[in-house]
């Protein structure tokens, strides 16, 4: 601990990277401090995560019950959209991360708002004051991006769409990644015309294409829209409607979805002042976390380590640096493997390696099936229902990727039959629960 210094550790941005890093290095002592700009959580718990899925369970409780609607007399049940608003404002915004508020303060962790820069290796600058500090840990995350096309400033981004109260009545989504597909399908439940314009011809790039196309045909079924290498030339209004110029076609709209990802927050922060390295892909770091200088580090999205930029992993990543700071651990940092899930209906979840690309590799194996027909999924009544498994010669489980309703859940199980290198043979001695996703799931094996 330092008495040269105002702080042990600043960190500049205060996302869950920074809070999930400060709090134990108050609650061991150390003199911690959060600079934040905007909202205290960050992404994840503001404009994010929680949002996001608030407004999503109403819509895919609808979509589940959809599968029933000959039991339910026909009817099938629509979400309102400015209720599930109103919902989202009373649970997040009324107040907001309020939970890790409360764990800053009771860990002694100073939280500063306000836009800070690097001044030098050891000192901040906020609010016009200078800071100094020991360690600093640079988590500014990602910031969404704006396509270069004229009139792009008539697009909104996620923060914007996720606290509009009434659903455009034709929504229109730039890009197909995981954010332009969660808040399309949202959208399609509510009500609204959904039209995705695709930057090339694949969907959700990175997850198995045989589960992707079930996934696509079912949302095209339910009504929407996919154009696929849209090649976007130009946004325009004509009368009260937004047009969107694309190939040689025109689309009229009413909302513009800028969901063509996001750019790590590395300008104007004083990086080239102080020397930490950084590309278009964000920081630069070492196996230990560390930035081109020495007593810099980099926590969560803002790193460019080409892993998945999700709120566990920025967790993880700040768990270890404290690790690291208090001294219980110098070896480099091991990532598990990282389980994702896009939280559309039905839901798309994997981890571990990925079927496509070792599909042609004689030392894996991969076996993929289709759920629906299955007594647990045909019971439960999911009509769109598949399961990628690879498997490496030693025929243990290395990469899992499902397609259902409960795919998230399937894939926490299949997560640890992976992470903990567990065989088919201690899977075939347990006694399972019938029916339930788990068995269905252990039994396969
Ligand atoms: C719509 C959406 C849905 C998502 N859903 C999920 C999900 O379901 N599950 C999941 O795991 N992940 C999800 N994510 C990703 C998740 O939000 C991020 O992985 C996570 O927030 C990363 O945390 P972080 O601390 O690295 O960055 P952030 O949470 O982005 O925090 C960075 C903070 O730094 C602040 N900041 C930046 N520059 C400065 C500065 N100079 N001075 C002071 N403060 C500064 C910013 O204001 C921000 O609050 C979602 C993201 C989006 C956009
Ligand atoms: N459920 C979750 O865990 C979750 C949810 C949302 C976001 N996230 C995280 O946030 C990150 C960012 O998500 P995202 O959806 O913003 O990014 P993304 O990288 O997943 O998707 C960006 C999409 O925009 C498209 N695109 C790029 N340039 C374009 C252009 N000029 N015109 C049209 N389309 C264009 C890409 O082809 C891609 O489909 C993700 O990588 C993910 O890690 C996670």
């Amino acid at each position: 601990m330092s008495n040269q210094y105002d702080y042990d550790v600043i960190y500049l941005g205060g996302g869950v990277g920074a809070v999930n890093g400060a709090v134990p290095l108050g609650k061991h002592g150390y003199k911690a401090a959060i600079i934040e700009s905007t909202a205290i959580g960050g992404t994840c718990p503001n404009f994010g995560c929680t949002p996001k899925f608030t407004l999503d369970v109403p819509a895919e409780l609808a979509y589940r019950t959809s599968q029933f609607q000959t039991i339910y007399g026909g009817n099938k049940l629509k979400v309102d959209w400015y209720e599930d608003m109103q919902r989202k404002h009373r649970n997040i915004d009324a107040d907001p991360a309020g939970g890790m508020k409360k764990r800053l303060k009771a860990a002694g962790v100073d939280v500063i708002h306000g836009y800070g820069k690097l001044v030098d290796n050891h000192t901040l600058a906020v609010n016009g004051k200078h800071l100094t500090t020991d360690k600093i840990v640079i988590a500014t995350g990602l910031t969404p991006n704006h396509i270069d096309v004229p009139g792009t400033e008539l697009t909104h981004d996620s923060t914007h769409f996720l606290s509009i109260d009434h659903l455009p009545k034709r929504l229109t989504v730039i890009g197909s990644g995981y954010v332009a597909i969660e808040l399309a399908t949202i959208a399609n439940e509510a009500g609204a015309d959904v039209t995705i314009l695709m930057h090339r011809d694949r969907v959700l790039r990175g997850f198995d294409s045989f589960l992707v196309d079930k996934l696509v045909n079912s949302l095209k079924q339910r009504g929407m829209h996919f154009v696929p290498n849209s090649d976007i030339k130009a946004i325009e209004t004509h009368n009260d409607e937004l047009v969107v110029k694309y190939q040689d076609q025109k689309l009229a709209t009413d909302y513009i979805l800028d969901a063509s990802g996001r750019n790590p927050v590395v300008h104007n922060i004083g990086l080239e002042e102080v020397g930490v390295e950084y590309d278009e892909h964000g920081i630069k770091v070492n196996d230990h976390l560390q930035t081109s200088v020495d007593n810099i580090y980099a926590d969560g999205d803002v790193i460019n380590l080409g892993k998945p930029e999700l709120s566990p992993v920025a967790t993880f990543e700040s768990k270890y640096l404290t690790k690291q700071f208090i001294g219980e651990t110098t070896a480099a940092i091991e990532f598990p493997p990282m389980p994702t899930n896009v939280f559309a209906s039905p839901r798309l979840a994997s981890v571990g390696v990925n079927p496509e690309a070792v599909e042609q590799d004689a030392n894996y194996r991969v076996q993929r099936s289709v759920l629906s027909g299955e007594m647990y999924y045909k019971a439960s009544g999911q009509t769109v229902a598949a399961r990628t498994l690879v498997f490496d010669k030693d025929d243990f489980l290395v990469g899992a990727s499902e397609l259902s309703d409960q795919a998230e859940d399937a894939i926490e199980i299949l997560n640890m039959v992976i992470s903990w290198h567990i065989s088919r043979k201690q899977i075939q001695g347990l006694i399972n629960i019938f029916p339930s996703l788990g068995s269905n799931i252990l039994t396969s094996f």
